[in-house]
């Protein structure tokens, strides 16, 4: 274990006087070339776009004799990194929140050169908040900065939309906490448990806010559904036990035919049928209206419905009522999250590049990977209740910046990989590696500067409390890695709050949409997912063939098992052989098939049949 004298020695700024080894290395890649300069020209090369904008940048970045600005390397003089500190430091007085991008290694020329490309897509927001269809390929309106500042909605209507919602939802709350709204049959005579069901934005957001706000002791405790595993789904109901009696289950997809949700609701459903409870006294829906979940949830009669608009996505729908009402359950003050995000909105709303915070964290992105995602970036909260912000903030980035095509549908395959835990926990895992290994990375730091409410800290030696070390840690590791020519941004807010927990959102939501602007992509979109969605269900109406084969075999006296040739072939399936074998073998792991002959380790000598006849599906 590092003492803390250890951590402060490792400083090193010191030390090392190395060049910023990306630069040079990817630059003599290209040797003999100089008009364009760095990664950004053999990636865009080999992926055969010609108009790619990564690449226009690194020609423009290009220096008179050829070389590229990036080449510069990282600031190391101790007193010229100071200055570089003080002079990018950013600083939101009234949300606490500062921003550091000095130990990122942009040059003012290439400022300069991306400042036509910031005005842009400032112009591009700005055109956005006002209602623009910002989300082409879906013919979609992106409201997500509406719901903290519904004065700015483009029409009175969906103004009146956002605040009767946030009213109604608040009612809702305060009426489930105060024991006015009761489940029918629990003893509690109050509810005092929430089960979240709901995947991917509609469950990180409520996960991350739960995780990093729940007071010790909330009104109602929340659990999540967010996948469809048998196992996980009937650990969390078995986890309740009792209490289910006094859960609110809240069942929350914007499209309403997610099918993991669907799953997650059925197999409540049947543990509420199970226990004799009713659900819909106890179920919530938050869905678009007319959805399939909506109009099952008004068909049955649920406890309350409240609407998911058309024209906020999953992952930026945390202000709405996906996030606000898991929160406002918990006893998290949703007014004070919603406050914070529209400071922090109003605050990325300049157009001066070096005083807004959103535009200065896509700067640093542009520049740490190039504009084409070449470095990831590793997120490191040093607190633990935001363990979650790099999983939320996994899905915010890669799912609106991981795009096949730009906004002129040149093939860009675009990206931005985030991952991380938190710090210091994480310099026992991996950090070993970005201080020496592969330096395909920058880092986001986000420091907390309150260790503790007030008046419950001590010492735990002479003048060092706990909370000092996590701070020589996170300073120790920015140090040394810097030392090492990894780049690295911190953000730093007063206290995990409400507050400073909707600023946060706002500050990323901000940064991944500049940035979307600045490499030319569609950030509201998914079209990605659809295809691995589109998969899957193919995968399942091969499983009904395969059944239906099987059944037919099984169902002949004497039973006829069947070699994995003869069900692909009786499915007209011959090329899908490999697939029938996972079915088949996942089956037989769950006692649904049986292998009259051989093993799943050698697939050519199994035979299969099923353990029953279904004369029904026979004729079905
Ligand atoms: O809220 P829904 O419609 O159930 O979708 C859940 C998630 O699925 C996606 O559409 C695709 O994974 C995400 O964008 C979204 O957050």
């Amino acid at each position: 274990m590092a003492s803390i004298s250890g951590i402060y020695s490792a400083s090193p700024t010191l030390k090392r006087q190395k060049p910023l080894l990306k630069s040079t290395s990817l630059f003599r890649k290209d040797s003999g070339s100089v008009s364009v300069s760095f990664s950004a020209r053999s990636k865009s090369a080999d992926r055969g776009f010609s108009a790619s904008v990564a690449r226009e940048i690194s020609a423009e970045l290009s220096t008179a004799d050829g070389a590229p600005a990036k080449k510069k390397g990282l600031v190391k003089d101790p007193h010229a990194l100071w200055r570089r500190y003080v002079d990018w430091l950013y600083q939101h007085k009234e949300l606490g929140l500062f921003l550091d991008v000095s130990r990122v290694g942009f040059t003012d020329e290439f400022v300069s050169e991306m400042e036509p490309r910031f005005q842009a897509a400032f112009k591009a927001m700005e055109e956005l908040e006002k209602g623009a269809i910002a989300n082409p390929d879906e013919g979609r309106m992106v409201g997500h900065y509406w719901l903290r500042n519904p004065k700015l909605a483009p029409n009175s209507f969906l103004r009146l939309q956002i605040e009767n919602t946030l009213g109604d939802l608040l009612k809702f709350s305060n009426d489930v906490v105060s024991g006015k709204i009761k489940p029918p049959s629990s003893p509690a005579g109050r509810f005092t448990q929430v089960l979240s069901v709901g995947i991917g934005g509609s469950a990180l957001g409520p996960q991350f806010v739960a995780e990093a706000l729940a007071p010790d002791n909330p009104p109602l405790k929340i659990r999540f559904i967010d996948n469809t595993d048998p196992a996980g789904i009937d650990h969390q109901i078995a986890q309740l036990g009792p209490e289910l009696a006094s859960t609110l289950v809240i069942v929350i997809s914007k499209s309403g035919g997610t099918p993991e949700t669907r799953n997650g609701l059925l197999e409540v459903q049947k543990a509420f049928r199970e226990a004799g409870l009713n659900f819909a006294k106890q179920g919530v829906a938050i869905t678009q209206e007319g959805s399939l979940l909506d109009n099952t949830a008004r068909i049955e009669g649920w406890l309350a419905r409240f609407p998911m608009f058309d024209w906020v996505g999953g992952r930026t729908s945390e202000m709405s009522a996906v996030g606000l009402l898991p929160a406002a359950l918990q006893g998290i003050d949703i007014e004070e999250m919603l406050a914070g995000a529209l400071l922090m909105d109003e605050s990325n709303r300049t157009t001066v590049v070096k005083n807004n915070p959103a535009a200065l964290l896509a700067l640093s992105w542009y520049w740490a990977s190039d504009g084409l995602g070449s470095k990831d970036m590793v997120v490191l909260p040093y607190k633990d209740s935001l363990l979650l912000f790099s999983r939320y903030l996994q899905q915010l980035v890669m799912e609106s910046i991981g795009k096949e095509f730009d906004l002129d549908g040149n093939r860009v395959n675009q990206g931005l990989t985030v991952y991380g835990n938190k710090g210091s926990t994480d310099q026992h895992a991996y950090i070993q590696q970005l201080r020496e290994g592969v330096h395909n990375f920058f880092v986001t730091f986000i420091e907390v500067l309150r260790d503790r409410p007030p008046g419950h800290d001590w010492e735990l030696e002479p003048g060092v409390t706990c909370g000092d070390y996590l701070f020589g840690m996170l300073q120790g590791t920015r140090s040394a890695l810097y030392g090492n020519d990894r780049e690295s941004i911190t953000v730093t807010v007063q206290e995990v709050t409400p507050r400073s927990v909707g600023a946060l959102i706002a500050l990323y939501e901000r940064a991944v949409g500049i940035y979307a602007s600045l490499v030319n992509i569609n950030a509201y979109h998914q079209p990605g997912v659809e295809a691995g969605k589109k998969a899957a269900g193919e995968v399942l109406a091969l499983q009904k063939r395969v059944l239906a084969v099987l059944n037919e075999a099984s169902c002949k006296e004497p039973v006829e098992p069947l070699t994995l040739e003869e069900v692909a072939d009786r499915c007209h399936s011959p090329e899908q052989i490999e697939m029938i074998y996972k079915i088949i073998a996942h089956m037989a792991a769950n006692d649904r098939a049986l292998i009259a002959e051989g093993s799943c380790g050698s697939p050519r000598s199994i035979k299969v049949f099923l353990g029953e006849c279904n004369v029904d599906a026979l004729y079905a």
